[in-house]
């Protein structure tokens, strides 16, 4: 991977800021005779895109994806891919006053630090807007592993917590926070409700299975399927963790409580526990493949937070303007994508070299 792309194979990067006049991704290194259409992406699109209910920013944006190159006669042609979407409600009168100060938590200073220039109209290039290129080339690289099927739902808004009795999957889609615990998904109304009225925003926990990866995807030292998941999951804005199945937890467990036991099955092993979220030796092992991603709270918020201008003098910061109260919630399909970037990539990497 080189430092403004990602992915070894199958490789994409992105540009465009959020109040330029478009964005867009480059992806490349598909495989040709894919049936590839805008039809395809957009349903992904349309799950994450911005001012959909009052539990995200007001920005309406109908992001609707096109393909300029890579496809021809309904199919990929194996040449670089190139997905664009207009930018059509940007408004950057509203962000003047961040011209001269920095947003803490957000990427203004950072910015400034290591260019000395920046785009300051909604945060630029370091918006989440972004991320809906990554939505798009993640649904190219689910063409690339239709044997696998990827979900991802917010488990924890604000440190509470879905019940794990309560999980039907049906729910992810039926309500605005890809809550699969109806019960935690009514609490969660008032909360983010209550967060937004008072200024404030709320961080959250979003998990992501993978089922129908098979064992042998990855490689043992330098391109490890885990290493690979946590940076891609990092790479996603407001990420602070990434859990590979237990994570965290495997430190408090003994090896006995951690091993995942192993029987003989039909078809391979059956698997009597997944602690290791399905990848061992950085190798995928068959199981599902399961992380987690905690989402910080959103940064730009009304409440006024210390900060100084860009001349060094102290100041306060009050972020008006549209923002995401919680942005797990818009991250989730942000989180699938770039599983699906991650294990195409790999699926193309063990074949490569394994056939
Ligand atoms: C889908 C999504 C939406 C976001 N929306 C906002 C937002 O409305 N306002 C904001 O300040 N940050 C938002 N963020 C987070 C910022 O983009 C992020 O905090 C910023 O780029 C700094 O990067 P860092 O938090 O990874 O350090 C969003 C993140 C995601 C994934
Ligand atoms: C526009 C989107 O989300 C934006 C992500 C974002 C941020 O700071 O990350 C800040 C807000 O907008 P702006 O970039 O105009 O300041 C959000 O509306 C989007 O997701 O499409």
């Amino acid at each position: 991977m080189s430092w403004n792309t990602f992915g070894r194979v199958l490789r994409f990067t992105t540009w465009g800021e959020s109040h330029g006049p478009a964005i867009g991704a480059v992806v490349d290194g598909c495989p040709p005779g894919l049936a590839l259409a805008e039809s395809d992406i957009q349903p992904f699109l349309d799950a994450r895109k911005p001012g959909q209910n009052k539990f995200t920013t007001q920005r309406q944006e109908a992001d609707e994806v096109r393909i300029l190159s890579g496809v021809f006669e309904g199919k990929t042609t194996g040449t670089p891919l190139s997905l664009l979407i207009e930018n059509t409600d940007q408004r950057s009168k509203d962000y003047s006053e961040i011209a001269n100060t920095y947003r803490p938590g957000h990427a203004d200073y950072a910015y400034d630090a290591k260019y000395g220039f920046r785009d300051y109209r909604g945060g630029g290039r370091s918006s989440a807007r972004e991320t809906a290129m990554r939505v798009a080339a993640g649904a190219v690289a689910r063409l690339v592993i239709p044997e696998v099927s990827i979900m991802a739902y917010v488990v924890e808004i604000g440190g509470d917590a879905v019940d794990p009795a309560n999980f039907n999957a049906e729910e992810i889609g039926r309500n605005p926070f890809w809550c699969p615990d109806p019960e935690a998904a009514k609490r969660w109304e008032k909360l983010v409700d209550d967060a937004r009225k008072a200024g404030s925003s709320l961080g959250a926990v979003v998990e992501c299975i993978a089922t129908g990866v098979p064992a042998g995807w990855g490689a043992p030292i330098y391109a490890k399927l885990d290493a690979d998941l946590a940076s891609g999951m990092m790479s996603i804005n407001a990420v602070k963790g990434v859990e590979i199945g237990d994570g965290f937890g495997a430190a408090r467990l003994t090896g006995e409580q951690n091993a995942d036991p192993m029987r003989p099955g039909n078809d391979g092993p059956r698997f009597e526990a997944n602690h290791a979220g399905g990848i061992a030796g950085g190798i995928s092992t068959g199981q599902p493949v399961a992380c987690r991603v905690a989402f910080k709270p959103t940064s730009s918020i009304l409440t006024p937070v210390e900060s100084i201008t860009r001349d060094g003098e102290a100041t306060e910061v009050r972020t008006k303007g549209r923002h995401d109260p919680c942005v797990g919630i818009r991250g989730t399909p942000v989180v699938e994508a770039m599983m699906a970037l991650v294990l195409a990539d790999h699926k193309m990497l063990h074949r490569a070299q394994c056939g």
